[in-house]
């Protein structure tokens, strides 16, 4: 231990040193790191100072939890990347071939531990892209360790004063569980929190960035949050918010990006990257962080209620990996312009990539003329191919429908470069909500590509899919992923293989509670531990599974009838003067309900009706087309013209709300 590089990281708990700041000069060659005292703390973050009261449940120390010194992050890359020759070893590969490692583990950050463990070329190369900056995994690891100093400066110990921390927690690490609020856009920096949050037993909570505030707090009083961790474009209204619920708010480090020049002089540093590596062993050494663990709490879009905190395990979280059906892969690079409070961004395109190597590019905000240009870079249609080319994106139905609309309006030129680009990316996925049939022929028209539709829940992240090779069926989102069971159960609760029902899943991926419901999550499970969905469902002869709607508010009772308003959606766009439409029903005395339809025309539709002084469609003109597609009692007997639906960050429009505004 003595000329362990270790010793250079870890203080003895009696001369605990601030955090080392990133500057230091850096030791010779085959030197021991001496610790360096008394150097300033950093003036963002507070890192680097005790807190102050009583932290008994330090980790190692009877004293308080240690706070670590991470190597100089941005010299640690300099001197891995003089290192690193060999080839990238995927993330996911290393895994498999590795059996030890992979039944061994049962966090997603052991897993990132064994990565540099084995001081591979993988921790070193980017696989964060954001503001035209490059981040490594090592980096991102530097950042959490000042993520996880941050916290054990704070007194969030069930015996510190603050008495909201102390509630609900059951986990291990220093925490035990705590909630810590995460508010950032998606970048390293949010990373960064996750991991930090993780390595100190803590549970991170997303926190979006769009909600209200009011919405905010509601998200920041019923998960108990102890601490929020924001960025400083949010920092002053999060502070604010966090007096509100009694919680610390502090400022996330910002992560050292991969520096555009390598000094060929700097010494070697393998010893520095199991330095790292050797942290996060520490870390979990004396109070393991346990795969039972809670690890997330994300809260549900609220389609059908007030949104509740879905805890999702340590254990949950890894077993939830989808490189393997989507065949994720090192060479893959995501672009990413979802947000990160659920499971679509944060698994399918956050940690399901970085899991298997594959770079992961952060827009921070949803542009079609934006994403249109990075895949035209990407793929110039002088046939060359960027070295930072895009290979997967995925996205909401309604992202697809404004990229079509931005498609439509490029001129000649651009339409070829465009659809010339699109149709190089290896994958393109669609899901959170129906991608109707129109949408799907017409992307396909344009780009080639034939969207993989899946289906997935904030409660078990994905569970069906339409396969990566073999058919992709439109108006239908597949088969269960492997390790998935899926099963019908019909209002009588018998179970159907044919028939109609509510979709009910098992998964090693199934969330753990809903957190302070132990009702609401009792009875949301039928015997055998499968989970009640919600989502009316049904299978096509090929075993295809077919979502009618939620329950509650896509089903609609027209006289005898259950109507789903996702089919009747689906038949009213392939209407020409249709772009969006949202069916549902409205209370009637006679039939029960109503089929009203709300639509937003095209834009030349209205134009060419605006001549005419007309409406872009009328009710008349709508039952007429739709009688050769419809059954009589599906077609809409009301109808809306709307300049725009509402819809929240997922592109989904929230039907009960809706119902509620028109029956008023
Ligand atoms: N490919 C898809 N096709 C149709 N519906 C989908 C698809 N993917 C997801 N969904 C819908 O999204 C729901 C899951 O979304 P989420 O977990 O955000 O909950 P929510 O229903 O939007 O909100 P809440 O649970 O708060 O009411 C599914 O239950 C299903 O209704």
């Amino acid at each position: 231990m003595e000329n362990s590089p270790l010793k250079s990281l870890v203080a003895e708990p009696e001369q605990r040193p601030p955090r080392l700041r990133l500057e230091r000069p850096m030791k010779p060659r085959g030197a021991a790191h001496q610790p360096t005292p008394g150097l300033p703390v950093n003036a963002d973050t507070g890192v680097g100072a005790r807190g102050g009261g009583a932290l008994d449940d330090a980790i190692q120390s009877p004293r308080g939890p240690r706070l670590f010194s991470p190597p100089a992050p941005r010299l640690l890359i300099r001197l891995l990347y003089h290192r690193s020759r060999s080839p990238p070893t995927p993330l996911h590969l290393f895994c498999f071939l590795l059996p030890s490692a992979r039944q061994d583990t049962h966090t997603f950050m052991e897993v990132v531990q064994e990565v540099l463990r084995h001081g591979s070329a993988d921790s070193v190369r980017a696989v964060i892209r954001a503001n035209k900056k490059s981040y490594s995994l090592v980096q991102l690891i530097a950042a959490s360790f000042d993520v996880y100093n941050i916290l054990c400066s704070k007194n969030m110990t069930p015996n510190g004063m603050q008495d909201s921390s102390s509630k609900g927690r059951n986990g291990t690490g220093f925490l035990h569980g705590a909630r810590v609020g995460i508010v950032a856009k998606p970048s390293p920096e949010f990373v960064a929190g996750v991991f930090g949050t993780w390595l100190s037993g803590g549970v991170a909570v997303p926190l979006a960035l769009s909600y209200p505030e009011a919405e905010l707090l509601h998200v920041m009083n019923d998960s108990d949050i102890s601490m929020v961790l924001s960025t400083k474009e949010h920092h002053e209204i999060m502070e604010n918010l966090s007096i509100k619920c009694s919680a610390y708010c502090s400022i996330l480090p910002s992560v050292t990006s991969i520096p555009s020049e390598i000094n060929p002089q700097e010494p070697s540093s393998n010893e520095a990257i199991s330095s790292v590596s050797t942290l996060i062993t520490e870390t979990n050494s004396s109070k393991k962080i346990k795969g039972d663990d809670p690890a997330l709490i994300l809260y549900t879009s609220g389609t059908t209620g007030k949104p509740k905190g879905v805890v999702h395990t340590h254990e949950g979280i890894l077993s939830q990996i989808l490189s393997e059906a989507w065949g994720y892969r090192s060479e893959d690079q995501f672009l990413h312009c979802l947000p990160l409070h659920h499971v679509h961004g944060l698994f399918n395109a956050l940690f399901a990539p970085l899991y298997s190597g594959s770079v992961v590019e952060f827009i921070p905000k949803f542009s079609v003329s934006g994403i249109w240009q990075r895949w035209r870079e990407s793929y110039p249609n002088d046939a060359s191919k960027s070295t930072e080319a895009i290979t997967v994106f995925t996205g909401v139905p309604t992202m697809y429908t404004r990229l079509l609309q931005g498609y439509d309006s490029m001129d000649p030129d651009q339409k070829s470069a465009s659809s010339y680009a699109a149709k190089h990316l290896r994958l393109m996925m669609c899901g959170s909500s129906a991608l109707p049939s129109p949408l799907m022929k017409r992307w396909e028209e344009v780009t080639g590509h034939r969207l993989l539709e899946r289906y997935g829940m904030t409660e078990f992240v994905m569970a069906l899919s339409n396969p990566l090779h073999g058919i992709r069926k439109e108006g239908t989102v597949g088969k269960p992923l492997p390790r998935i069971e899926a099963k019908i159960i019909m209002e009588d609760g018998a179970e159907t293989t044919t028939g109609v029902g509510e979709l009910c899943i098992r998964s090693p991926s199934l969330f753990k509670e809903y957190w302070k419901r132990p009702e609401v999550t009792a009875e949301s499970f039928i015997d055998g531990g499968f989970f009640k969905t919600g989502d009316t469902v049904t299978v096509d002869e090929e075993g295809y599974f077919i979502i009618l709607g939620r329950t509650n508010a896509d089903i609609m009772k027209f006289g005898g009838y259950k109507l789903s308003a996702l089919e009747i959606e689906a038949v009213l766009l392939e209407h020409d003067a249709v772009l969006e439409c949202a069916v549902l029903g409205l209370p009637d005395e006679a039939y029960g309900e109503v089929i009203c339809a709300i639509i937003v025309p095209k834009e030349d539709a209205k134009k060419k009706a605006g001549q005419d002084s007309k409406p872009a469609l009328t009710l008349e003109a709508l039952t007429s087309w739709s009688k050769d597609k419809l059954a009589p009692y599906k077609i809409p007997t009301r109808l809306y013209l709307w300049d725009s639906l509402p819809r929240n960050a997922m592109g989904k429009v929230n039907k009960k709300e809706l119902k509620k505004l028109l029956g008023a």
